[in-house]
């Protein structure tokens, strides 16, 4: 068991100290029971030996066996009882660990910024959040408690070989320190073909998830003999690792059955010696000594398996932890929430994504500004239009906007305080946006637009807010109506119909701020002229923020912005101060 996967569980398994300690007492019970019975086999076979020597002694003797016998029947169904609520106690509380650590894990994740998730892939998030955390729970629940078993029994095991015969113990024994010498060299190994068996199977999680994210496009460019080999190729090699590790796994098992064999011989060779010379006076202490190998024979055996699962876990916990240390980018430094009234200005806002590698050396990083000194004012209850060619850095000033990222250089004040002074999850749920790519959860329709919301949302707030986004008509059309699930194995939406949904989801909260990035490319020209009207009628107070290529549809609006690299080349304010 190593040091680091203690410290980390020691939060958790305080929380169950009770049900531990409880399945701790149950390891110590069981073992007591296991081992009661012991010394009666040897009595029964001493016994046994009496009546074959001298026939005359069965009537007395006979109330003795059926004694012995009793005890060596019924003691193991009580003891299997034990080991059975033993168990219950340790393997149980280990699923309640697995279920804290994987909401910590999945709560932290959800604080992390858009950054952290354009450097990692889903797969490898899925892949820690489940593999990783199934190998922490297998080691503090079923590894810790097989270890804990066997450290005990081992030691009960030694006071009772001891009483019988302190030099034959010491020549049983004496292969286990070799044997733990043998067990740490091989858990090196184990722990070197872990970590790689473990990152292959983020890269096949990634790598299945993006190929079914994108099955449409694989069966549109019939690739799909391409990924069946590219499949094929991850798989092989991940199987390759596999067995890799799987020989190791069993050379250490091969190699601990082995050396139980040696105490077999050990004790055959100097028990039988003894028993010779007169040293052990009685058949049945010899037969006891079997017995007792004979019971850290499955311990050792499982001794295998726990240290495997040990050192995955090891791996595991580097994985986890190195996000669980990733601090996120965007922070909430202002607890108190202020009342957002939507006015917006960028002051000499630069900004860049993560700096990327130079093309012409490798070692370098470039960093290519996607905003540069970006300046204007947009007033409370305005609407902004913002075009400008392909990548001129749109979409980025709706993120900035949304503190999805902070600016580089410059500033960016809403309501004339700093965004980043702004109580972050208040100003958020000021913020209604509508992004590029709908997306919307495999859920039913009501669900998706009243995410985030549904406890303090009603349902006459969801039907205005489609009705706004003018997707009721099509919603009543369907057969299970708001019901209706989306994706998986629901009903899929047209490309219109989803952007309607997500504008119906942005502006359910009356927010204070509007970004509509390019959402309403797929929908009808008389639509969308027909949704800002609406838009400008039910949230006359919200300032509005349309990103767009084509402007033809949008006649009334305040502010107009041209990009061009990341600059502004052209701004137009109309009545920006009435
Ligand atoms: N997450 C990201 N990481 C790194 N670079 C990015 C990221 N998002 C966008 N970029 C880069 O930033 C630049 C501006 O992108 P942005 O999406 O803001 O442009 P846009 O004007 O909205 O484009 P479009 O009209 O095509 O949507 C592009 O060069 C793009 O490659």
């Amino acid at each position: 068991m190593n040091g680091g996967l203690f410290v980390f569980s020691k939060k958790y398994c305080r929380k169950y100290k009770l049900r531990l300690s409880i399945g701790f007492l149950l390891i110590l019970i069981s073992n007591i029971l296991t081992l009661f019975p012991i010394p009666y086999i040897g009595k029964s076979i001493n016994v046994i030996s009496y009546i074959f020597s001298d026939l005359s002694n069965f009537i007395s003797l006979k109330k003795d066996i059926c004694i012995y016998v009793s005890i060596i029947l019924i003691v193991p169904i009580i003891g299997g009882f034990v080991k059975y609520h033993m168990r219950q106690c340790i393997i149980t509380t280990s699923r309640m660990i697995e279920f804290d650590i994987k909401n910590e894990i999945f709560s932290h994740y959800q604080k992390l910024s858009s950054s952290f998730y354009k450097k990692n892939s889903t797969g490898d998030l899925m892949n820690r959040l489940t593999e990783d955390v199934s190998f922490i729970r297998q080691c503090i629940g079923p590894g810790f408690m097989y270890f804990l078993n066997l450290i005990i029994l081992f030691f009960m095991v030694l006071m009772q070989m001891l009483r019988i015969n302190k030099v034959l113990t010491f020549y049983v024994v004496l292969p286990i320190p070799i044997l733990f010498i043998f067990i740490y060299y091989i858990s090196i190994f184990i722990a070197k073909k872990s970590k790689k068996v473990q990152k292959f199977q983020s890269i096949i999680c990634s790598f299945i998830q993006e190929t079914f994210s994108g099955i449409y496009i694989i069966k549109l460019f019939v690739s799909e003999s391409f990924f069946q080999e590219k499949h094929k190729k991850i798989i092989s090699q991940y199987k390759k690792k596999n067995i890799e590790l799987a020989k190791i796994d069993t050379i250490l098992s091969s190699l601990i059955i082995f050396f139980i064999g040696i105490c077999y011989s050990l004790i055959l060779f100097f028990g039988g010696k003894k028993y010779f010379e007169g040293e052990i006076k009685e058949i049945g202490n010899i037969a006891e000594f079997f017995t007792y190998v004979n019971i850290l024979f499955f311990p050792f055996i499982i001794l295998g398996w726990v240290i495997s699962i040990s050192e995955r876990a090891k791996v595991s916990l580097i994985r986890i932890s190195e996000f669980l240390k990733i601090k996120p980018e965007i922070l909430n430094t202002n607890l108190v929430k202020t009342r957002i009234f939507g006015k917006v200005e960028f002051k000499n806002v630069s900004f860049f994504y993560c700096p990327q590698r130079s093309l012409y050396n490798r070692k370098q990083y470039v960093q290519n500004y996607t905003l540069s000194k970006i300046s204007f004012t947009l007033m409370k209850g305005k609407t902004l239009i913002l075009t400008g060619e392909t990548g001129s850095g749109k979409t980025t000033i709706g993120r900035l906007i949304s503190r999805l990222y902070d600016p580089k250089q410059g500033e960016i004040l809403v309501d004339n305080l700093s965004l980043k002074d702004h109580n972050l999850y208040n100003f958020r749920k000021n913020i209604g946006y509508v992004p590029q790519e709908s997306f919307l959860f495999s859920d039913s329709i009501y669900n998706n637009i009243a995410i985030g919301s549904i406890k303090k949302i009603t349902p006459c707030k969801v039907y205005n807010a489609a009705r706004i986004a003018m997707i009721e008509n099509d919603i009543l059309n369907f057969k299970n109506r708001y019901e209706t699930i989306i994706g998986e194995r629901g009903i899929t939406l047209s490309g219109g119909q989803k952007q309607r949904i997500c504008i119906a989801r942005a502006i359910i909260k009356n927010p204070k701020i509007l970004i509509f990035d390019d959402s309403f490319s797929a929908i009808d020209q008389k639509t969308r002229r027909e949704i800002i009207r609406y838009l400008k009628k039910e949230l006359k107070y919200s300032t509005i923020i349309i990103i767009t290529h084509d402007i033809s549809y949008i006649s009334d609006f305040d502010l107009f912005i041209v990009l061009k690299n990341g600059k502004i080349s052209k701004i137009e304010n109309h009545n920006i101060f009435s």
